[in-house]
């Protein structure tokens, strides 16, 4: 191929990866792909400089500004940095140093290479005033309320060691035990778990919502301080300043006199990183005196003083020998890659998760392809590409099946979604099974003693069919069932009965009600009590209450309009199940708006939707969805539709700006 369009393809393809990268949080290939396609252009710039473009993806930081929040410039820009796979890549870089340094004594300062975003920290006379992303290096994303969510990063400063503007960077991170929480969850109400921790956390940050970020657990390590006056001389110093004055540093970072002491410090993490509460992918080296980062400076993209350390990727490649796919207790059917065992990272790997169609669809599965799969923070490790070279001619496609594979009832797709779902709810026995497992765990109704055997076993001879009729057990039900001693049989009735006396929102959780996690179970309960009343709440109810929204709403209300649950819950109601609680209520803020309703709609300067509605609540009003001549006020924001307006105005409907809606509170 021609040198030049050989350029050009690579710069298209690094292009296209960049921004499902940093806009999508989506990685489409591994890093160490990524960046060997990035090095490889390097390399034919710098063979053929005049075939170099201008814009060309080496010569700036990969991200971009987005257009949901205010950009702001950095007051110093915010690089990458390069980066190295091997030990004689890194001598390299410390000749480059000695060379550069002459005849001078130099030291280096070596800390992990946390997996997460750059965020960098304003603060102004002692107050964090912003939270910044790094954008393109030059502007990023103002993104304060966000960062604000991170605990460990002080909002106020009273120390007078600081001068009155600095700026603080760190790697924001999600933990790997917020992560597989969220996934769990995910996964418990049939959604797509997320991909791992670094593109979790950086969709996060950029959530336009911020209580939901708070409830993600975001943490922070900060690696850098930068100001106008600076106040020590190594990066060393800044480390321990910044420590002692309450900002998160991390104590694994360690000063070293020579590379080989870096090498040993690289040697020595390999393993014991994986013990760290986050991800890591390698370790950044930084020259340790200011005055010597300051005359070695920075090339385009980054400082010419330090480089990372990648460790390999945990990749392997193996053969997929069949694709099975697994029907959830919410019907929605998974595929499953079975695949030629492996050995990754500590353990050996026999299946790979694909999550659903369109996974299935963009890597264009093969029977006997070889296929990469990658071990990050996920739980189930995941198939991350194919090799199509390695294709046998005239091989299969895998399709997707149009019948659920354990009932044979046609599968459906809603709109928007990627899950196919059986809907056959109470005839297929994974999602009967699944259900009832949901019901009896832990964060539920807490029934111990009943293994997952124990309930196929049930269901299999028709002695349960739902979670309801365990309250029917007794020690005649296990009769002719080998394997159990009245000791067993006993137990598991206890635990039967024990959870009688689960309090109401853990009840709720464990019915198992479609996108209802154990926290929407909570917040339902609290505005609503008892089953009584959640049955009956209407759409607007619904959807009044915070974090409630069209999807989950729709859901409670199709649960209860199927005869077969309404037999269910009262089953549930016969054997004494906690079928209502008092949580205390929202907190009110006020009684401005005591007995008036409310229609929002637009986009509001001040507000997030969430958080206009949960205003308008905590000071006693009421939400509405849809315009009356009963609705009192309509808050009106940017971009509002014509048709509310003039049909607000038909009515007579009193029309308030944000300003007005916040004069109404005083
Ligand atoms: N898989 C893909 O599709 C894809 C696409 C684009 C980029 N990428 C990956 O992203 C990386 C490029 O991103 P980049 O420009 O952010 O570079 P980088 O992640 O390699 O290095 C710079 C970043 O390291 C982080 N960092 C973590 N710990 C640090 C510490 N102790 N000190 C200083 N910085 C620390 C900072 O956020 C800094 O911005 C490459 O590794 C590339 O593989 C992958
Ligand atoms: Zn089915």
């Amino acid at each position: 191929m021609d040198i030049q369009k050989k350029m050009q393809d690579l710069v298209d393809q690094i292009n296209h990866y960049n921004h499902a990268y940093y806009q999508l949080n989506e990685s489409l290939i591994s890093d160490e792909a990524f960046d060997k396609l990035l090095a490889e252009l390097q390399k034919l710039e710098c063979e053929n400089p005049l075939f170099a473009i201008p814009n060309s993806p080496t010569q700036h930081v990969g991200g971009s500004i987005t257009k949901t929040f205010q950009s702001v410039t950095h007051q110093f820009p915010m690089l990458s940095l390069g980066n190295t796979y091997n030990e004689s890549d890194l001598r390299d870089f410390d000749e480059r140093i000695q060379k550069a340094l002459g005849e001078e004594p130099y030291e280096y300062v070596c800390e992990l290479k946390f997996d997460g975003v750059a965020l960098s920290f304003w603060y102004e006379n002692g107050k964090l005033i912003k939270g910044v992303t790094r954008g393109d290096g030059t502007r990023g994303d103002d993104i304060t309320n966000n960062v604000k969510t991170i605990r460990s990063i002080p909002q106020t400063i009273t120390s007078t060691d600081f001068p009155a503007t600095f700026e603080v960077r760190g790697e924001g991170y999600m933990p790997i035990s917020s992560f597989d929480k969220i996934n769990a969850d995910k996964i418990a109400n049939g959604e797509a778990p997320l991909a791992n921790p670094r593109n979790a956390a950086s969709g996060t940050f950029k959530m336009q919502d911020s209580r939901v970020v708070a409830q993600r657990n975001m943490a922070c390590f900060v690696y850098a301080y930068l100001g106008n006056e600076i106040p020590f001389q190594t990066h060393e110093e800044g480390l321990k300043l910044m420590q002692e004055n309450g900002f998160p540093v991390s104590a694994t970072y360690q000063k070293c006199g020579s590379i080989d002491e870096v090498i040993q410090y690289i040697s020595a993490w390999e393993d014991k990183r994986h013990d760290l509460p986050l991800n890591t992918d390698g370790i950044v080296i930084k020259i340790n005196d200011l005055g010597q980062q300051e005359r070695l400076g920075f090339t385009a993209k980054s400082p010419r003083w330090a480089i990372a350390y990648k460790y390999p990727s945990e990749i392997a490649h193996t053969r997929i020998e069949s694709v099975s796919y697994q029907v959830g207790r919410t019907g929605n059917v998974t595929p499953v890659a079975n695949l030629n065992p492996v050995y990754l990272a500590g353990t050996v790997i026999k299946r790979a998760s694909i999550h659903n169609a369109n996974e299935m669809e963009r890597l264009d599965l093969h029977v006997n392809d070889t296929v990469f799969i990658e071990k990050g923070g996920e739980i189930i490790p995941k198939i991350t590409g194919v090799d199509s070279a390695k294709r046998i001619a005239n091989a299969i496609k895998f399709e997707f099946p149009t019948h659920c594979p354990a009932c044979d009832h046609e599968l459906i797709r809603h709109e928007g979604e990627a899950n196919h779902y059986c809907t056959n709810d109470h005839h297929c026995p994974p999602q009967i099974k699944g259900r009832i497992e949901h019901f009896i765990q832990r964060k539920a109704l807490n029934i111990e003693n009943l293994g997952t055997e124990t309930i196929d076993l049930l269901v299999e001879r028709g002695i349960i069919r739902n979670a309801a009729d365990l309250y029917t057990l007794n020690e005649a039900s296990f009769e002719g069932l080998d394997g159990f001693q009245s000791k067993s049989i006993a137990n598991i009735l206890t635990s039967i009965i024990k959870s009688k006396e689960i309090p109401f929102r853990q009840v709720l959780f464990g019915i198992g009600i479609r996108h209802i996690g154990a926290t929407i179970a909570e917040k339902l309960v609290q505005s609503f009590h008892s089953i009584e009343n959640l049955s009956h709440a209407s759409y607007d109810e619904l959807v009044n209450v915070p974090e409630i929204g069209d999807r989950i709403a729709l859901s409670i209300l199709d649960f209860f309009k199927e005869a077969d649950n309404q037999n269910f819950i009262e089953k549930l109601r016969a054997a004494q199940v906690q079928l209502s609680e008092e949580i205390q209520e929202i907190v009110l803020e006020g009684q401005a708006l005591v007995g008036k309703s409310f229609v929002i709609s637009g986009v509001f300067e001040n507000f997030e939707r969430d958080e206009l509605k949960a205003k308008i609540i905590a000071n006693g009003g009421k939400v509405v969805s849809s315009i009356s001549s009963k609705l009192d006020y309509l808050v009106a924001g940017n971009n509002m539709g014509p048709a509310k307006l003039e049909k607000a105005n038909q009515l007579n409907i009193q029309i308030l700006s944000e300003e007005e809606f916040l004069a109404l509170l005083t």
